[in-house]
């Protein structure tokens, strides 16, 4: 009988330590993403930005990806490359996004821009910053998602066949650490330096610590290769255009992926205009109101483990994910009905929403790991993110829209940093409606792929780890 040897996977303590190193990047890739949502009512009064202009700039992240295929070519990367390699070329590219941003934001760029094309004018007047902004944003994206795919694939590397959901939802809970933090971090920054772009600096620096961290990670994942390589376990195959074929035959994997950018969809945009919804429709003060929706992604960090920790023993995959979409939709429903305005209501529906955002990811990541071998998850991850990017490109900008189209209540004129300022009001109920609809689609979606599971025998519905 062959001897298996034991390798660095092998050892708790090793795998935890890899869990942590990727995890810390994660946070500081998180902060980044959502370091400018609490300022949307500062960038419109300082940099002349129209709900619209912050819609725009905030769709951004999804713009290369997207329409450049850049999410479908980081998948082929990843394959091809690695996760060290990946990881190590996406912390850079944030780099670059985030730096474009911050100049953007930090008052060199001025005006208004138009875009006329034989007279006709196909942008209408946008405040230049929130062009370049979102440009450098859309570098990021790039940059961020390509990360996330390479964090999983390590993840799941590292974890297969031992704590695997436990692992992914533990490390999408260090994100959402990130996406807490820059919740109620930014707005006393700004107090403190006077400085709207003040944030994205400090989250630039984070990220350079992030790519250190991550470089520790390299020197342990490049160890268990050379182990994996002395024990004989075959290298992961290299990427195939025919992988991608053959992902998309499968029904299961639509059924996900399409859960996933509706759910997304629901959630992340929600999040960019959370902290002026607290403002706004609970009349939460200025520098209290970002506490609310960082309960949010806190609430989602504690409970994402407990969820994949339960999936792991237990299974129910499919289930965990039809809860989590009926979740979403009674608490946007909820949210929708301007009389309920009270302070304990935004607490309490905030806190339901971080449960079900702790429940769908903590199913939903692993689940696609249960239904796509391997040597094609990079790929399949990348795919699933390309789907869900539509949404976060697309979705924030139907709601600065939206908004500024026919949720304008009224200005009111406000100290703001010590400055009066002209405040632009909304009423949130049709945005509301607009993501409880997504839910709804979602919840759809959850129960097709629960059937599709008991057709295949996916096991979605059966623990992930083998006793
Ligand atoms: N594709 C990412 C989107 C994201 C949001 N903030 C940073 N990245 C994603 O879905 N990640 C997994 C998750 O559940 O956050």
């Amino acid at each position: 009988m062959n001897e298996i040897k034991a390798t660095l996977r092998d050892s708790k303590t090793a795998r935890w330590m890899v869990l942590i190193l990727v995890s810390f990047t994660m946070m500081c890739a998180y902060y980044l993403t959502d370091a400018m949502a609490p300022l949307q009512e500062r960038l419109q009064a300082n940099l002349s930005w129209s709900a619209s202009d912050y819609g725009f700039f905030t769709s951004g992240y999804g713009w290369f990806n997207v329409f450049l295929l850049m999410l479908v070519f980081s998948g082929m990367i990843l394959d091809k490359m690695g996760v060290r390699f990946t990881g190590i070329l996406s912390i850079g590219i944030m780099l670059i996004g985030a730096a474009i941003k911050y100049w953007a934001i930090s008052g060199h760029v001025q005006g208004m821009f138009e875009l006329n094309i034989l007279g006709w004018q196909a942008i209408s007047s946008s405040a230049k910053s929130s062009v370049v902004a979102g440009f450098g944003f859309a570098i990021f994206g790039v940059g961020c998602e390509m990360f996330g795919i390479a964090a999983n694939k390590a993840v799941v590397r590292w974890f297969r066949g031992k704590e695997m959901a436990l692992a992914i939802g533990l490390n999408t809970s260090t994100g959402r650490i990130g996406t807490a933090l820059a919740m109620f971090t930014p707005i006393p920054l700004v107090r403190m330096t006077g400085d709207i772009s003040a944030p994205v600096l400090l989250a630039l620096v984070l990220l350079c610590i992030g790519m250190l961290v991550f470089i520790l990670f390299t020197v342990m994942d490049r160890k268990l290769d050379k182990e994996d390589a002395d024990a004989g376990v075959a290298a992961d195959e290299e990427f195939k255009f025919a992988d991608i074929l053959e992902i998309g035959k499968n029904r299961a994997f639509w059924y996900i992926t399409t859960l996933c950018v509706l759910f997304y969809s629901a959630v992340f945009p929600f999040i960019k205009y959370a902290v002026n919804l607290m403002v706004q429709k609970f009349d939460i003060s200025d520098s209290f109101a970002g506490y609310i929706p960082a309960l949010l992604p806190f609430g989602a960090l504690l409970l994402t483990p407990v969820f994949g920790n339960l999936f792991d023993k237990k299974g129910k995959g499919a289930t965990i994910m039809i809860i989590g979409s009926i979740l979403l939709v009674c608490v946007h429903l909820l949210f929708s009905i301007p009389s309920l305005n009270s302070f304990p209501i935004a607490i309490g529906l905030v806190i339901l929403l971080g449960i079900a955002f702790s429940m769908v990811p903590a199913a939903m990541w692993p689940s696609i790991a249960k239904i796509i071998p391997h040597s094609k998850l990079g790929t399949a991850y990348a795919m699933t993110f390309w789907v869900q990017n539509w949404g976060l490109m697309g979705v924030p900008l139907l709601i600065g829209v939206v908004l500024d189209k026919y949720c304008i209540t009224g200005t009111i004129t406000k100290l703001v940093d010590g400055k009066e300022q002209v405040i632009t009001q909304y009423n949130y109920m049709i945005p509301m409606l607009i993501f409880a609809f997504f839910g709804f689609l979602a919840i759809g979606f959850a129960l097709l792929l629960k059937a599709e599971d008991r057709k295949k025998g996916y096991g979605l519905e059966r623990p992930n780890i083998k006793e």
